[in-house]
């Protein structure tokens, strides 16, 4: 494929800025070809990936489009983005039209965050720290900075950190103690134990960043064989004097050079290794669930889900602003693929949603289902690594429907903006086309969607037996105070999947196909749950445990008397903004329907994570994708941990992908129907 010339014009355009619309800013980097590249190519070396610019466009304002292939292949995996450096294009390049506007939001009082993402060995490292003879991104920022600040009375501090192993270490400390990441009463994010030092020049600079060089784990008491990728960063710290003395603290920019993502099915299948290989990933996924929450405005942006973006957590929601410099290998690089197609899945906007062309055709709709960030050609993908890596059960790209879906979706206040998104695109499509299989289909889908966060943390169900025999007994059922499920709603939703699911032929034979000889155990524990909860709900009033908050406005459903609410706040604040948002009301049925399902979603899922933390290795074994190995493996974690699975995230840990565990769910959820 012929390189693209970059447009010659850009480069003189006026810098563009971060855009205010979206949270996060999403840009490529295209890296240059090494000196083996080159010579490997005899000095031929051609780009596998092209940029697409707008016709006509003239600023930053259009999003461009990557493509990945040689000409003449077949391959056509094309991702947006919001813009993207080309190999001309140097690091000056960038620092002045993304990096340096970011300068002066941070002096005038936000905070900003660069970070660097890619696969291994893509230029991140290159980008924000430089090399020997091209400055990085970071020098040129505290550079700049020291220039605008120099009259300006504020004082100038960076930290060095490094996160290995999910843990955080001080790089400027030469013993690099760990730093606590901890919340003060007023829930604000303290980094106990990180030192910060001055900075007057940038020789200075320089001479400090040498610790970059000496990583935590040569000096931590480190085996030898351990893992050693990890992600680093710098804190750069901007305070006046009155910031110092009032409660507010300093404005921060950080930069970011996160460990490179590789596919842990292909690196080493060594135990250490893939479970380095799957810490990084997770951590790496954990960020892009972070930014793809703030882009699309989600109410809950799950900052929990690793150390760096708790860390960073201070800097990336509210008005701060956010750089993801997604880099990109020149030359052919599956895992390349797949950071670009989450770069562009997480480039997506509230307000940005699929064509109803994608729903069109079911087959089409389906494959889409199964890729990951979805390319804009419509082409599978078959890179295993190129599966999801957001939420499990869920893609969104794929069931989010027109923008007039997410306008009757608002109603639907108490679930995340795109749940309601999803849930509308289902009610629209069920009323156009009736044909039974598109209804289970939507029911399956529903099951997939993300928890609403409101409803998740109203309803939540605890562990109900540890055992592994399972209880044969309502009161068997160990229910703490804290349980707040409601036994009737469970049931009551899968009456109503029954009454709606008529599982068509296709499926029977394709998603919803059961391995009754694989995992019998768990479908059987499946049913006993299900028949548990109906004694139970039979036997005692568990759901006075969930106080009802129905006001006279909502009497209609109270007096349908077929659910019961969870406690809704009258009016939420949204914890970004500060503003309040309407209060809810579950008017029809299928919002009913979904707000079930989330409760029996939430209860299937962590009956099967207890299965994973309790079961013995012959049990575990009938799992389906746990064999022999895995199995081994889980019990170890054991060994370290009583619960070593809390959440569906945490079975990366034993090397499932997203795909698979996604699969495990979707048989599992099967099996309470068959
Ligand atoms: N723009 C560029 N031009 C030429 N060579 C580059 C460029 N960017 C990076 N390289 C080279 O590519 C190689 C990998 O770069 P770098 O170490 O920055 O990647 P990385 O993404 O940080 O890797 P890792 O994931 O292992 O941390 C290095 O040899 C580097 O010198």
């Amino acid at each position: 494929m012929a390189l693209s010339t970059p447009d010659s014009n850009r480069s003189k355009l006026p810098i563009a800025g971060p855009r205010i619309s979206r949270r996060v800013r999403i840009v490529g980097k295209i890296r240059g070809f090494t000196d083996q590249e080159s010579e490997l190519s005899g000095g031929d070396s051609k780009l596998w990936v092209t940029v697409c610019r707008p016709k006509g466009s003239d600023s930053d304002s259009e999003k461009v489009t990557i493509s990945f292939g040689d000409e003449g292949s077949s391959r056509k995996d094309r991702y947006e983005l919001d813009n993207c450096y080309e190999q001309d294009e140097d690091n000056a390049v960038v620092f002045s039209r993304e990096v340096k506007p970011l300068i002066a939001e941070v002096l005038s009082g936000r905070n900003a965050s660069i970070i660097a993402y890619g696969a291994r060995g893509s230029g991140k490292t290159h980008t924000i720290q430089g090399s020997v003879d091209k400055e990085g991104l970071a020098a040129m920022a505290i550079a700049e900075i020291l220039s605008q600040t120099k009259d300006a009375q504020k004082a100038v501090l960076v930290s060095f950190y490094e996160v290995f192993q999910d843990h955080v270490y001080d790089l400027l400390d030469p013993n690099h103690p760990e730093v606590q990441v901890l919340e003060d009463s007023q829930g604000k994010i303290k980094l106990k134990g990180l030192s910060k030092a001055a900075v007057d020049s940038i020789s200075h600079f320089h001479d400090l960043s040498a610790c970059l060089a000496a990583p935590c784990y040569s000096v931590q008491k480190t085996p030898l064989q351990m893992p050693k990728r990890s992600h680093k960063g710098l804190m750069i710290h901007i305070a006046s004097a009155d910031d110092i003395k009032g409660s507010k603290g300093p404005n921060v920019m950080n930069f970011v050079d996160l460990a490179g993502y590789e596919d842990s099915r292909r690196s080493s299948k060594d135990g250490i290794m893939l479970t380095e290989s799957a810490r990084i990933n997770k951590s790496l996924y954990g960020i892009m669930n972070v930014v793809y929450a703030l882009n699309t405005n989600e109410k809950r942006v799950p900052y929990r889900e690793s150390k760096l973006t708790r860390m960073l957590q201070e800097s990336l929601g509210g008005s701060n602003h956010v750089l993801l410099l997604t880099c990109l290998t020149p030359i052919l690089c599956q895992d390349t693929l797949y950071v670009a197609s989450l770069a562009s899945r997480s480039c997506q906007s509230a307000g940005q949603i699929l064509t109803s062309s994608t729903m069109k055709s079911k087959k089409h709709t389906n494959q889409q289902a199964r890729l990951v960030g979805t390319p804009l050609s419509g082409k599978k993908n078959n890179s295993g690594s190129n599966l999801i890596g957001r939420k499990l059960f869920s893609d969104r790209k794929a069931i989010i429907s027109k923008q007039d879906d997410v306008t009757s979706a608002t109603k639907f206040k108490p679930l995340s903006e795109n749940a309601s998104t999803i849930i509308s695109s289902f009610h629209k499509k069920t009323s156009q086309d009736k044909s039974n299989s598109d209804r289970s289909r939507a029911m399956i889908s529903s099951a997939e969607n993300e928890i609403p966060s409101v409803f998740k943390e109203t309803i939540s169900i605890h562990k109900m037996e540890k055992d592994a025999s399972p209880p044969n007994k309502a009161k068997d059922l160990k229910v703490t105070p804290e349980v707040h499920c409601d036994v009737k709603e469970i049931l009551s939703f899968a009456d109503d999947v029954l009454q709606i699911v008529d599982v068509d032929t296709e499926e029977k034979s394709g998603d919803m196909n059961i391995d009754k000889v694989a995992s019998p155990p768990l479908s059987e524990r499946l049913r006993e749950i299900t028949n548990n909860l109906r004694l139970l709900e039979s036997s005692t009033s568990l759901h006075m445990l969930m106080p009802k908050q129905l006001d006279s406005s909502q009497g209609s459903l109270e007096s349908s008397g077929d659910i019961i609410e969870p406690k809704t706040p009258k009016a939420e604040t949204d914890m970004r903004t500060g503003d309040k948002l309407e209060i809810a009301m579950y008017t029809s049925p299928w919002e009913r329907f979904h707000m079930r399902s989330s409760g029996a979603k939430n209860c299937l899922v962590q009956e099967y994570l207890n299965l994973l933390n309790t079961a013995s290795k012959e049990e575990l074994t009938r799992i389906q994708g746990i064999g022999e190995k895995r199995a081994t493996y889980i019990l170890e974690l054991r060994e370290e941990s009583s619960e070593p699975f809390k959440s569906l995230e945490d079975l990366k840990e034993v090397g499932l992908s997203e795909k698979e565990i996604n699969g495990l769910m979707r048989r599992m959820a099967g099996q309470l129907f068959c």
